[in-house]
């Protein structure tokens, strides 16, 4: 049964991975991610998501320090998300890029793409002492789970000021119009969320809920149905698909329109 929940509208955070990896196909410094980071915040964006990954086969780790920099400086209400393992070498780029909130993803150094998330009860500890750091640096930590219940619910146990959810099945489902059973289980964890967490707003015991992989113009509304607390979306291959016909402020503009 859904809650019965006022749609907000929800922000978005253009990830510009795949930005970085045009990029990265030439000893060339364009496309640039910084100046495509100005377009979309003048655009209207609400933030900046990175996911650097070990190889830096696409956001390399001085891009991260870029971005932090034209952030602070320039955007001072923009939103810095920085993704990735809970390595040492991944939280001390975090930490040092003060990135507003940092997303714990599970991957494994080779994966090509993220494609689960966290079982969190199995690695608490791991999980856990991330958290611990990361809030002592004042960094809000969000967490990438599956769409359950049980990872949401363990997920504000561990201290996690948010989850997000991993939206490819969803996605994957949707192009094949069998979306019907996966909207279900995102009522049922939503549903789980609004009752977890540990420290959001005062008086209040909600885990705030972000989403995010292959989102895209035409599957966000359904997901906005179901979750219309929805906080924020990270969105990049999508968008950048779109932009390559429209242009990122087209783009921008357009997924605004879905999620406001
Ligand atoms: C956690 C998540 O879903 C995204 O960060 C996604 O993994 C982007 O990474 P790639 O751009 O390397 O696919
Ligand atoms: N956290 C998900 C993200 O940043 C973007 O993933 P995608 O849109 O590139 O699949």
């Amino acid at each position: 049964m859904p809650d019965n929940i006022a749609a907000t509208p929800t922000k978005l955070s253009v990830n510009l991975n795949a930005v970085a990896f045009l990029r990265n196909r030439r000893d060339m410094p364009w496309p640039s991610v910084v100046d495509t980071a100005r377009l979309v915040l003048d655009a209207g964006a609400h933030g900046i998501t990175v996911h650097p990954r070990p190889d830096q086969r696409h956001i390399r780790f001085n891009d991260v320090h870029d971005l932090a920099t034209l952030i602070a400086a320039d955007y001072p209400e923009a939103e810095f998300n920085v993704e990735g393992y809970p390595s040492r070498d991944f939280l001390d780029l975090a930490m040092a890029s003060r990135a507003h909130q940092v997303t714990l993803v599970p991957d494994d150094p080779g994966q090509s793409t993220s494609d689960h998330g966290w079982q969190v009860e199995q690695n608490q500890e791991l999980l856990g002492s991330a958290i611990d750091a990361l809030h002592a640096n004042s960094q809000r930590v969000s967490l990438f789970v599956d769409v359950n219940a049980a990872d949401v619910c363990a997920a504000g146990d561990v201290g996690a000021d948010r989850i997000e959810f991993y939206t490819g099945p969803y996605a994957a489902l949707f192009e094949r119009s069998e979306h019907g059973g996966e909207l279900g289980r995102l009522n049922d964890a939503a549903h789980a969320a609004r009752q977890a967490g540990h420290n959001a707003q005062p008086g209040s015991r909600a885990l705030t809920m972000n989403a995010g992989h292959d989102l895209t113009l035409s599957n966000l509304p359904a997901l906005k149905e179901v979750v219309p607390d929805l906080a924020e979306v990270s969105i990049g291959h999508g968008i950048t698909a779109d932009a390559l016909v429209m242009g990122f402020p087209e783009a921008v503009r357009r997924y605004l329109q879905v999620l406001s």
